[in-house]
């Protein structure tokens, strides 16, 4: 419910408000925002599953959901890179149908792009959506060997899940990715403030589980290196996101600093939480230069 209409109801807390990106919004209403965010998401997945080149409903697992859409450029060779991307939606809304914004840009530019569906609650926990988002990478990796390297990027919960996979232990899942960049936008590290919000009726996350599945915490207490040291991790967030998100990116960013990742911070100026994901449907955005320029490495 957006923050608005939840006021109306009840008084809410500090926490909520932090934790309510469309409470944020400086251009649009909450609503309206919300509402504009699933439009572009679902006419740019149209556009992009109507033009030729693609592999729709792939699955990566035998449950239901364990399903990806991969998007390929004009030459459909496999020696490519692939951006890999994981929807955001506080894990228990989205799904890779109506989070296609980025594949026009990129595939113009020689980038497969591969679109994540996974259990999100009530039916998926915290544990199993690392599992499967982790399962997903393999399956890419498996699939395309010759792969010129695999680029995440997540939005929001999206990039918590994205985050977890800088430590994910890959031999259960048969294959280690040839991961090459990370980009996390917009997103939350540290769990533990969501168990206090109403998102957590459906996540049903004990202090165990925020635990266990914060990056940050993980980060802290890892006594390992990166794999691969030159791997870049960007960490992104909008000046509009609310002072808790900042909060988090920054600290996240700090943490992989110290345990030596090639990490950096990005403000995006004058944009919102929602904004900063849709607009990848434009190929001279920011953030979708920022990208482009991480892949091909002409910074
Ligand atoms: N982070 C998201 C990403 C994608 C779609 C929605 C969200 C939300 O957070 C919705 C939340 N209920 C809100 O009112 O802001």
């Amino acid at each position: 419910m957006p923050l608005s209409e939840r006021s109306l109801v009840r008084g809410y807390t500090e926490l909520e408000i932090q934790y309510s990106p469309s409470g944020w919004v400086v251009r649009r209403g909450a609503e309206e925002t919300l509402r504009t965010y699933s439009q572009i998401g679902d006419e740019a997945t149209k556009r992009a599953q109507a033009a030729r080149g693609s592999l729709l409903h792939v699955p990566y697992g035998d449950r239901e959901r364990e399903r990806l859409d991969i998007y390929f450029p004009e030459d459909e060779s496999e020696a490519l890179p692939f951006f890999v991307f994981f929807h955001g939606g506080y894990w228990q809304s989205g799904s890779k149908d109506s989070s296609a914004f980025m594949v026009s840009p990129l595939t113009a530019q020689g980038v497969a792009v591969v679109v994540v569906s996974y259990d999100i609650a009530p039916k998926g926990t915290l544990d199993q959506m690392v599992d499967q988002v982790t399962q997903s990478i393999a399956f890419v990796q498996k699939r395309y060997p010759c792969n010129e390297g695999i680029y995440l990027c997540g939005h929001s919960a999206g990039a918590h899940l994205a985050a977890m996979m800088l430590l994910a232990n890959w031999t259960k899942h048969g294959a280690t990715p040839n991961l090459k960049g990370f980009f996390l936008v917009s997103g939350i590290y540290d769990l533990e403030p969501i168990m206090h919000i109403p998102e957590n009726e459906a996540l049903l996350m004990t202090l165990e589980d925020a635990q266990r599945n914060s990056p940050q915490r993980c980060l802290e207490v890892a006594l390992t290196q990166p794999v691969d040291a030159a791997c870049p991790v960007l960490v992104i967030v909008g000046q509009h996101d609310s002072p808790e998100y900042h909060r988090q990116s920054r600290e996240f960013y700090q943490a992989l600093r110290r345990g030596g990742w090639k990490a950096s911070f990005e403000e995006l100026d004058d944009l919102d939480h929602f904004e900063i994901i849709w607009n990848l449907t434009q190929k001279d955005y920011v953030l979708t230069q920022m990208i482009l320029k991480t892949i091909f490495q002409e910074s």
